[in-house]
C-alpha cells in the first residue's frame, strides 16, 4: 500500500508522516497538492502545518483544492482517511468529518504534550489500543478547539464515533484536562465511514523511538487496519 501524504503550500508535518510511516513499514510518499492524487493511493493523510498560512481559518482554503475533491472521493470508495492537526482542520472545513476546529479557548498557539484517552477501540484507527487506554501525545496548534452544535455533538456521541478525549495521567476527562476548550475535550473524531478520521494530536511525532514516546503508533497503523476493513 501506498499512502498519499499530501503537501500544501505551508505545511509543515509532511516529512515527519512519511518518516513515521515508513518507519511502521508503511509505504508512503509526500504528494503535491497540485500534482493530484495519485490513482494508486491506498490511503491518504492530510499532515499537519499551515497550508495557506492559516489564512481566513485554519485548512479552509486547502479545503477547497481540487485535490480535496478527489480525496472526497476516495474516500468515499473506502480508501483510509487521516487527517492530523492542520489535517483535521481540513477535514472538517471539507465536510469529511463533522464539526469544526477552532480557536483555542486561550486564544494562544499551545505546544505541549497531553494526554488522550481512547473511546472507542473499535475503529482501525484505535484498535491497537484497548478502551480506555491512555496515550501521551503531542499537540501544536493554535486553533485546536473542537466545537460541534448540539445535534451534531449528539450523534457523534451516540454513533460512537469520538475516538479520542483530553484526558489527565490517570486517565480522567476533565476541565483541567482539556488543553483548549474542546466541546467534551474531544481531540478526535470518525467521519461517515470508520476508515476516515481526524485528530488534533500528532501521532507521527510520537511513532519513532528516538522521539519522545511511541504511544502514537499505533493511531498511524490504522491505516493497514482501515484497508483490511475496507477490503474485507
Ligand atoms: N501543527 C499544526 O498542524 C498547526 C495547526 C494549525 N495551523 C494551528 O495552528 O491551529
Amino acid at each position: 500500500m501506498t499512502v498519499a501524504v499530501i503537501q500544501f503550500g505551508g505545511s509543515n508535518c509532511d516529512r515527519d508522516s512519511v518518516r513515521a510511516l515508513s518507519h511502521l513499514g508503511i509505504d508512503a510518499e509526500r504528494v503535491w497538492y497540485e500534482d493530484g492524487l495519485p490513482a494508486d493511493a491506498t490511503g491518504v493523510m492530510l499532515p499537519g502545518g499551515f497550508s495557506y498560512g492559516d489564512y481566513l481559518r485554519a485548512g479552509v482554503m486547502a479545503a477547497r483544492t481540487p485535490i480535496i475533491e478527489a480525496v472526497r472521493e476516495a474516500a468515499a470508495d473506502g480508501v483510509p482517511v487521516l487527517g492530523v492537526c492542520n489535517g483535521a482542520q481540513i477535514g472538517c472545513e471539507a465536510g469529511l468529518t463533522p464539526g469544526a476546529f477552532t480557536i483555542n479557548e486561550s486564544a494562544r498557539f499551545q505546544c505541549e504534550r497531553v494526554h488522550v484517552r481512547v473511546e472507542n477501540a473499535d475503529t482501525p484507527w484505535t484498535r491497537a489500543y484497548d478502551e480506555g487506554d491512555v496515550l501521551a501525545l503531542p499537540i501544536a496548534h493554535g486553533e485546536g478547539r473542537f466545537e460541534a452544535n448540539d445535534e451534531t455533538y449528539d450523534r457523534l456521541v451516540s454513533e460512537d464515533r469520538v475516538l479520542l478525549r483530553y484526558c489527565d495521567a490517570q486517565g480522567q476527562v476533565t476541565d483541567d484536562a482539556n488543553p483548549n476548550g474542546s466541546r467534551g475535550n474531544v481531540a478526535g473524531v470518525l467521519g461517515d465511514r470508520e476508515t476516515v478520521a481526524v485528530m488534533m494530536p500528532h501521532p507521527e511525532r510520537a511513532t519513532l523511538p528516538d522521539l519522545d514516546g511511541t504511544d502514537g503508533a499505533g493511531l498511524l497503523r490504522g491505516f493497514e487496519a482501515a484497508l483490511a476493513e475496507a477490503e474485507a
